[in-house]
């Protein structure tokens, strides 16, 4: 998303945002529900958009992608429970929610085989585990074509390093597995990792086709994956979506003629369609200096906003002045910007190596002032935790002008409840 000014969001009315946080006196998660509306639309020459609901899981979110004819991909059993809630259908002959991962539990297996849900294998132990108790059950392979990316090691999900997904030699054993034990093979699926460019992304339609004619797989679906990266700074490139479309479809044609039948195109994108939605308001309650150092530390941590620690990633920042004074003209100062946890990595303005960098602030960011983190739609709110016993934020959804909360502010009581046995 291309933001403005340091002052100014671009998606909310500053004094709303304002506003919010007064109301839950505290940080709160925005997201405007036009921006995912934009980002589906975007996706319809896709057969099937299968949204990665890991990336923003709230019941409110899903339901919304469900009436715009998203479905869904779920990565454990709460997320299949999450689709239900949200209206997702199960059942011989629908596809609304399929099941990704690389082991199965007993619990979930259960789950799985009562709701009947399609599961994209992504290890050989899970056919046998499966075969063993659902003989003729639909699945997909999920393959590992030998390589990947991402926009941290972290998030790469291809190549000799990754635990995701059957490695491409290891076909023909997952095919043996098949026919022994009569699994009904319907998909092919190929994710090499999140935040991805178009070149790389590009190279997954080669590998697909290669997959399927080499090993003479016979499949409906092929699924393209998710990783569409979003631009997080000023001039990011933005990927074009025809472009991609052209590709998948060109192999999808390919792959279509050498089969000899249909074959439905499907893609699987999580930060893609939230991302740019969503903000994060949290205020500045203490600004210090450490030799040469400029600090502000606000109210919301790493346990709310992981990703700037977990992979040094950047977000946009703003600062909305909390005594309404005009910050646009005034120089900007390098500035640190950090947490409230007892943890000294909580800090905002990272890099990948955990090493700080300064971000350029208004210099007379204070003490009431609010700092907005932009595009947090994606792996925000959903990778919270309480560590520090510090409560999940509450989430908005701004929606035909009017803005609704779609999950409350946690409570301590719902914290303790879990440990409190009498
Ligand atoms: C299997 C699978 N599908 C889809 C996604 C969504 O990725 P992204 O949010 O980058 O589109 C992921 C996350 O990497 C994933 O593991
Ligand atoms: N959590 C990562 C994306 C990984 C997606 C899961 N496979 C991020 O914030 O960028």
């Amino acid at each position: 998303m291309i933001h403005n000014t340091n002052t100014k969001t671009k998606l909310f009315n500053s004094n709303d945002l304002k506003k919010l946080y007064q109301q839950y006196d505290g940080p709160v998660w925005v997201y405007n529900a036009s921006v995912i509306i934009n980002r589906i639309k975007k996706l319809k020459k896709f057969d099937i958009i299968r949204f990665a609901q890991k990336s923003c899981s709230n019941i409110h979110i899903l339901k919304l992608m469900r009436n715009y004819g998203v479905k869904v991909d779920a990565v454990s059993l709460g997320e299949i429970e999450r689709a239900i809630l949200a209206g997702f259908k199960t059942g011989i002959g629908n596809n609304e929610i399929i099941f990704t991962a690389d082991i199965l539990n007993t619990e979930t297996l259960s789950k799985i085989l009562a709701l009947n849900i399609t599961v994209n294998i992504g290890s050989i132990d899970m056919l046998k585990q499966l075969g063993d108790r659902s003989p003729k059950h639909k699945i997909w392979l999920r393959i590992n074509p030998g390589f990947g990316y991402g926009h941290s090691k972290k998030t790469n999900t291809g190549g000799p390093n990754s635990k995701h997904g059957i490695w491409y030699s290891d076909i023909p054993k997952a095919l043996s597995y098949i026919y022994r034990y009569n699994l009904n093979l319907i998909g092919l699926h190929m994710h090499i990792g999140s935040g991805i460019h178009f070149k790389q992304l590009s190279k997954v339609c080669s590998a697909m086709t290669k997959q399927i004619e080499t090993y003479k797989i016979d499949v409906k679906v092929i699924s393209a994956g998710g990783g569409i990266t979003i631009p997080y700074h000023h001039n990011d490139t933005i990927i074009n979506i025809n472009d991609y479309f052209y590709l998948w479809n060109e192999t999808r044609t390919h792959i279509s003629k050498y089969l000899g039948h249909k074959v439905t195109l499907e893609i699987e994108p999580g930060r893609f369609l939230v991302a740019e939605s969503g903000i994060l308001i949290a205020q500045i309650r203490a600004v210090k200096n450490t030799g040469n150092r400029h600090f502000i530390l606000i109210d919301a941590g790493y346990n709310d906003l992981m990703r700037p620690v977990m992979y040094g990633s950047y977000h946009h920042i703003s600062i909305i002045p909390g005594d309404n004074r005009n910050i646009t003209t005034e120089p900007l100062r390098d500035t640190i910007v950090g947490g409230p946890l007892c943890e000294s990595g909580d800090i905002f303005t990272q890099n990948k190596t955990g090493n700080v960098l300064t971000r350029k602030l208004p210099s007379s960011a204070k003490v009431g002032d609010y700092l907005v983190f932009h595009d947090t739609g994606a792996y925000g709110a959903s990778m919270s935790s309480n560590y520090n016993t510090r409560p999940l934020l509450p989430e908005v959804l701004f929606e035909n002008g009017e803005i609704r909360q779609i999950r409350r502010k946690q409570k301590l009581s719902d914290l303790f409840m879990l440990e409190i046995t009498e």
